[in-house]
């Protein structure tokens, strides 16, 4: 192995964009550098802060991304000291499905002065729920006419993805739809940024936009049976070659080597997804082994042998993470978003005086005090759809419930009832899986959280009863992007013939793992079968509570926003 080469990969979050530098053969992270977005995630406003945006929307602003790729790279350059001709590739990752509709020349449409006022013309994010309407309708037109796509996908297409956020567009702005000369996953467009020249990737194309290596899309009826106008979506907004991932996407145009400070012609990876790509960075790279990468929301990936059915599944994809396996993906909505909203809406100011007296954030002051609690002292349990549930009912209306709350029970009670609400919503993961014949021996976790809070990894290993081995890098997306740069650079420049490869050498797990506490599990045990009933309940019932309320509070702000 040829020594002192380095490798970037820029990891895309949902509130920042995180490069690291990495060198090739160790895996060694020299250099981080982090962008917050300027516009972070739009909920509420467009950048103009008076166009209004309906509830369930998650907007997010293209040059964003670009800034992230300015600030971060040269400042990797700086402070590693690392000369940019030793840079021998890139890696993207991004969350996904997050989404943008483009001219053919790669400009998004909300750079377009026209448009600049059109909720429609931003990028939507992976988080965006507002296209639930159009899934169901695919669902349901998918189900009448037994598509066989709808067996990879967990028996539901979810509002996440891409299809239902393009028929979004076409139903509530067909200006914007015919205007719009491709829509692209915003991984695969920083990629076309860097590269100038658009490729798709193998891995949000199988798992958010239906694509299939064997087969392609569903057919040009199946479109046709959803909106006549959708008939020719493939070749009219999804053109372009899909590369698998691993694969090299293209080199660095000159105008980017200039804006990022790394030469000409350095090779850019595929584009890939944060959780997928982060199989490798943890070291897996064989079935069995289910990754958790746990940040805003969870992703729960997965490699197996076989192509099963598992109900609510997000998606099984050929060659999806590891190329040669079956690669699973289930997930959960909120997690992280699920705490920083109890934190920014619940805890009182009381707390945040103690935090910043004690010199710690308000998470850790959070944890400490819910460390104090046994398993089950809270009185509390609750179910983890803040943000919809994603598996295994795919249902983005579903919302939070909190249950056995006092005029005695404490904020930090609360933050423990929701970590372990998480907890359950994972177990049901892990049990649905292996009840669908896809093994899961053994459990990994990454991701900021999982680096960050002890408590919360403890209680996933008693809720779950397995140990869980933890990614030793604080930047694994970041890492596995990197990973996929030194593939797309290849051994004859330095890098790596293949991922398996890579992972043998930059990818690794701290030493001990966390486990479980047989007290502790006999308890959890007794609170998710409990769980498991409330989520039955509330999940699957006919004439669903959840439903009826969150069908009033739309027609309320439909209301207000009509008369804005
Ligand atoms: N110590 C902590 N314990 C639990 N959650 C935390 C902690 N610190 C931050 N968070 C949550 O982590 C989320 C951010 O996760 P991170 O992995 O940094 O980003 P991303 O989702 O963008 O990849 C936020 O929602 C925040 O509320
Ligand atoms: O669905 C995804 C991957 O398939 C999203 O990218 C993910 O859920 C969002 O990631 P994060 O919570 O880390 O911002």
């Amino acid at each position: 192995m040829d020594m002192g080469k380095y490798s970037i990969g820029v990891d895309y979050g949902t509130q920042s964009g995180r490069a690291v530098l990495v060198e090739i053969g160790t895996g060694r992270e020299i250099a981080t550098a982090v962008k917050p977005y300027t516009h972070g995630v739009m909920d509420e406003y467009l950048p103009d802060g008076v166009t209004r945006l309906e509830p369930d929307w998650a907007l997010q602003h293209p040059r964003d991304y670009l800034e992230v790729l300015e600030e971060t790279i040269p400042e990797l350059l700086r402070t590693s000291g690392v000369r940019p001709e030793d840079v021998i590739g890139i890696g993207i990752d991004f969350t996904s499905c997050t989404m943008l509709p483009i001219r053919r020349d790669g400009t998004p449409l909300c750079f377009d002065p026209r448009f600049e006022r059109h909720p429609h013309a931003y990028v939507k994010l992976w988080k965006h729920h507002a296209a639930q309407d159009e899934a169901n309708k695919l669902n349901e037109i998918a189900t009448e006419r037994k598509e066989p796509f709808l067996a990879r996908y967990g028996g539901k297409i979810s509002s996440e993805w891409m299809i239902p956020k393009i028929w979004q567009i076409l139903d509530e702005a067909p200006e914007i739809y015919d205007a719009a000369d491709a829509m692209v996953e915003a991984t695969d467009w920083i990629v076309m940024q860097l590269t100038g020249k658009l490729v798709r990737s193998s891995c949000p194309a199988g798992y958010k936009s239906i694509w299939h290596k064997r087969t392609g899309y569903p057919s040009p009826e199946f479109f046709k049976a959803l909106h006549p106008r959708l008939e020719r979506i493939v070749e009219e907004k999804l053109w372009g070659p899909i590369l698998p991932i691993g694969s090299k996407a293209g080199e660095l145009t000159e105008a980017m080597a200039r804006r990022t400070g790394l030469v000409p012609g350095t090779p850019v990876a595929v584009g890939n997804v944060d959780a997928h790509v982060s199989m490798p960075a943890v070291g897996i790279t064989e079935p069995g082994k289910m990754l958790m990468i746990i940040g805003t929301s969870t992703c729960h990936v997965l490699l197996g042998t076989e192509e099963r059915a598992v109900p609510g599944m997000c998606g099984v994809v050929e060659d999806g993470i590891i190329p040669g396996y079956m690669g699973y993906e289930a997930g959960q909505s909120c997690v992280g978003d699920h705490f920083e909203w109890w934190i920014e809406n619940g805890v009182p100011p009381a707390y945040w005086d103690e935090a910043r007296r004690e010199g710690i954030g308000i998470h850790e002051l959070l944890t400490r005090k819910a460390a104090q609690y046994r398993p089950g002292e809270t009185g509390l349990l609750a179910l983890d759809w803040w943000n919809g549930n994603r598996s295994t009912l795919v249902d983005a209306d579903l919302t939070g419930l909190l249950l056995g709350a006092t005029l005695a029970t404490k904020p930090e009670e609360i933050y423990r009832a929701l970590i372990e609400a998480t907890a359950y919503g994972t177990r049901m993961i892990v049990e649905t899986f292996r009840a669908s014949g896809v093994p899961v021996d053994e459990m990994y976790a990454c991701g900021g959280i999982a680096q960050k809070n002890e408590l919360m990894m403890q209680i996933y290993a008693d809720v779950l009863n397995m140990p869980i081995f933890i990614g030793a890098s604080t930047q694994a997306p970041a890492l596995g992007a990197a990973m996929f740069g030194a593939v797309a650079a290849g051994k004859a420049r330095g890098g790596y013939d293949s991922i398996e490869e890579a992972a043998r050498e930059m990818g690794s797990v701290r030493e001990k793992p966390y486990t479980p506490n047989p007290s502790a599990v006999r308890v959890y045990d007794e609170l998710y079968r409990e769980y498991a009933r409330l989520y039955d309940y509330f999940g699957r019932g006919e004439n669903n509570v959840m439903k009826v309320l969150k069908r009033l509070k739309s027609a309320a702000v439909q209301e207000e926003v009509k008369t804005c």
